[in-house]
């Protein structure tokens, strides 16, 4: 078994030292996407993988997590990890109950294997639609996948890219359990926020009431930034304008997390805790920050938990 990973050409690592974010998150924040990578030495990159990325491991996730003072985490499976959800899992047993996770499945799952997933945290699973991450599985084996996972009270989380909402929008709508979309559906930016594309994003989210939405990604979305780096706490001005008109149309069912340790990326590696401060241009009241932080991911998440 291979364990020494070369990183992608060009790969930019997280951030080490992150800021202390000026912002006052409520007690009990949520940071609903992020992802642990390995260690490869330990959990292998799947061999079908798009990227290979550096080492992120739970332990420097909850550090981050103390750091920054959120309480919990959502971890999502990314695509280098295949449908191998260890490393994820791993990460969920060893948080003592303060993270749930988003796994990979295969319609071939046993009910064994299903009911483990259950057992460590897992509240959903991911459908990937972006090409240049995997290869779309058929529409079948999604639909097996759903049968499987309903019982358990799962979701489903969607990325996408916002060119695409058109063709899967019907695909999505048909899908009988709650949605969760990742990144607001990935708009383009240098659109106007209250433009035809964006409005159809908005449209897709009003036709029924059980479609989440992550404000999240700034960082991957932006174009004109400016980034969070070197101290700039007023970064990415050119996503907040989207992310507001989400949080404000629909404060019960928005959600916000790092994406740590932020794959992919190409021009800069954003500073977590200047990340955070961009909470406050996206939901500038104490009741939304208290909804999109605390309220909406522990009723997704954590329902029992009062
Ligand atoms: O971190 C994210 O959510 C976005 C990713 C990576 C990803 O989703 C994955 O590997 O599964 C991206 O756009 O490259």
């Amino acid at each position: 078994m291979t364990t020494d990973f070369e990183k992608s050409p060009g790969w930019l690592d997280w951030y080490a030292g992150p800021s202390r974010p000026r912002f006052r998150m409520p007690e009990g924040t949520v940071d609903a996407h992020c992802h642990v990578f390995g260690p490869g030495a330990e959990f292998p990159f799947a061999p079908e993988r798009k990227y290979t990325p550096c080492d992120a491991s739970k332990d420097q996730l909850f550090a981050l997590r103390d750091h920054l003072g959120f309480a919990r985490n959502v971890v999502v499976q990314a695509t280098c990890h295949g449908a191998d959800n260890s490393a994820m899992t791993d990460a969920l047993r060893a948080s003592g109950g303060l993270a749930r996770g988003v796994a990979t499945v295969r319609p071939g799952i046993s009910d064994t294997e299903l009911r483990e997933l259950h057992e460590a945290g897992v509240r959903g699973v991911r459908f990937n639609f972006v090409k240049r991450l995997v290869d779309t599985a058929p529409r079948r084996d999604l639909q097996d996948v759903v049968e499987r996972i309903a019982p358990y009270g799962w979701h489903v989380v969607l990325y996408f890219e916002a060119a695409d909402l058109a063709d899967l929008r019907d695909f999505f709508l048909s899908i009988p359990v709650p949605l969760v979309i990742d990144h607001m559906g990935r708009p383009d930016v240098t659109k106007d926020p209250h433009g035809p594309q964006f409005e159809t994003f908005l449209q897709f989210l009003r036709a029924r009431p059980d479609i989440w939405c992550k404000v999240t990604c700034p960082e991957r979305l932006s174009v004109s930034g400016p980034p969070a780096v070197d101290g700039e706490r007023q970064a990415y001005r050119d996503v907040a304008p989207f992310a507001r008109r989400v949080v404000e149309e629909f404060p019960d069912r928005v959600l916000w997390g790092t994406d740590w340790p932020h794959p992919n990326l190409t021009d800069h590696m954003p500073d977590d805790g200047l990340l955070v401060d961009f909470i406050p241009h996206i939901a500038p009241t104490a009741q939304l920050q208290r909804k999109l932080l605390v309220d909406n991911p522990m009723r997704l998440y954590w329902p029992d938990t009062d």
